[in-house]
């Protein structure tokens, strides 16, 4: 099992031990997650890799309180995880907002919810939209917006009540290589900023690099953690240039050396009959 003791002088903010998931659909029973171990420390970007469908959302419902692991324990701040919990913005790989709502008031209902005054309402809903790109379309309708508009709105949504932890669920899946990089700097600086910890899922190798302080790589279902890799590359990083260094290459070789393993295995569990 792969060390994950990294970083004890710091406060575990998630804290998982034993964890399993056992879904049981109509065609049988599932296993998702097998005995995982892991902490998420304060202040700490982590991001999560492994075949497609191996359990990376499974892990991080689990961590929102959405569900229930089938055994094992899972702990915020020490105390047991039990349901949703303010302290941590999720942004799902399916995007939950209103369709009778435009951008800004999409944006503005976690605030609503958590009853910020207006007048601060008005100026963090300003300031994530600019954030997320989304300038000139505050009156627009989610009808009118492309796929990848819709996901900013649901990052936006994650980022404007600033919690101490987020949960990021490929929220750069669907944009286009220019804005992605965009997105990624703006991720950093805040969470940076805000000395949020961060619990980031992607398929993609590279920018889980080039943001994460340590690169969770999961195996192919049901999922536990085959690798932990420190990505100790200097911060604030340049994300254009990171990828032409020897370290990263480095670490590059590392991640893809266990992720292209499991990715076959979950290829072969896939075709089975
Ligand atoms: N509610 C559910 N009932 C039954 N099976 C489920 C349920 N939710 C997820 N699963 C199954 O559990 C496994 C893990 O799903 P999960 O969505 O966590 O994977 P993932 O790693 O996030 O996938 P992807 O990378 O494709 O988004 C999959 O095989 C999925 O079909």
């Amino acid at each position: 099992m792969p060390s994950e003791n990294s970083g004890t002088a710091r406060n575990a903010v998630v804290s998982a031990q034993a964890v399993s998931m056992t879904y049981h659909g109509r065609r049988g029973p599932v296993n998702a997650l097998s005995r995982v171990d892991f902490n998420l420390w304060e202040g700490e970007f982590v991001a999560l890799l492994g075949p497609s469908g191996c359990g990376k959302s499974t892990l991080l419902n689990m961590v929102s309180g959405l569900i229930m692991p089938t055994s094992g324990s899972l702990t915020y701040r020490g105390t047991p995880i039990d349901g949703p919990n303010t302290s941590i913005g999720y942004m799902t790989q399916r995007d939950s907002i209103l369709p009778w709502r435009t951008v800004s008031e999409n944006i503005e209902l976690p605030l609503q919810i958590r009853r910020v005054p207006a007048r601060e309402r008005r100026e963090k809903v300003a300031t994530y939209i600019q954030m997320v790109g989304l300038r000139g379309f505050e009156n627009t309708y989610p009808a009118g917006l492309s796929g990848g508009m819709r996901k900013r709105v649901g990052l936006a949504q994650a980022l404007v009540y600033e919690p101490e932890t987020l949960l990021l669920d490929e929220p750069f899946g669907a944009l286009d290589a220019i804005l992605r990089l965009r997105m990624q700097a703006e991720l950093l600086s805040l969470t940076e900023k805000l000395g949020a910890a961060v619990l980031f899922v992607t398929h993609d190798m590279d920018e889980a690099i080039t943001l994460a302080d340590r690169v969770v790589v999961m195996s192919a279902r049901p999922a536990r953690i085959v690798d932990v890799i420190e990505v100790d590359l200097p911060r604030p990083r340049d994300l254009e240039q990171l990828q032409f260094t020897a370290e990263y290459q480095e670490v590059r070789r590392r991640v893809w050396h266990n992720l292209g393993r499991e990715i076959h295995a979950g290829e072969k569990e896939m075709a089975k009959p």
